[in-house]
């Protein structure tokens, strides 16, 4: 390849490759329990150029989620499959919002609980 070529991959259709990945279309965290898995996704880029704040993305990922799992109760608005697929924009937003109800912990200072709740 001649020097200063851009290289642009297709990483939306490497991540659904179903040559390397079982069932790509399903939403299956349990995938990633297998040696090797995580390895292959590529949400940050790779090489040089690759995202810098990846480590800083990693770390807030996990302690948003839990967060919104020790402050909030969670409850789902219906029993109806949640609708996984994605819609269109840069930031992969799913292509019918997620509903859900959410209340505050009482060990988020929320001292207005229902019962059931706790
Ligand atoms: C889930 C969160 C994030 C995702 C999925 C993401 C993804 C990416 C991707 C795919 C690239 C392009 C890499 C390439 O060209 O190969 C990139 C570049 C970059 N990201 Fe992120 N990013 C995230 C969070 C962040 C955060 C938190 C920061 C800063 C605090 C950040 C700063 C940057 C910068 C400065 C670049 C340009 C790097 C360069 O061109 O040399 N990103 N990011």
């Amino acid at each position: 390849m001649p020097r200063g070529t851009m290289l642009v991959m297709n990483v939306w259709a490497i991540h659904r490759d179903p040559e390397l990945w079982e069932e790509p279309q399903r939403f299956k965290p349990e995938r990633f329990d297998k040696e090797g898995e995580a390895q292959k996704v590529m949400p940050f880029g790779l090489g040089r150029r690759s995202c810098p704040g990846a480590g800083l993305a990693h770390r807030l990922m996990g302690l948003t989620l839990a967060s919104l799992v020790q402050c909030f109760e969670w409850e789902r608005v219906s029993i109806e499959q949640i609708d996984m697929r994605e819609g269109k924009g840069v930031t992969m937003p799913k292509k019918e919002p997620l509903r859900a109800m959410c209340r505050a912990r009482v060990l988020a200072g929320n001292t207005n609980v229902r019962k059931d709740f706790l």
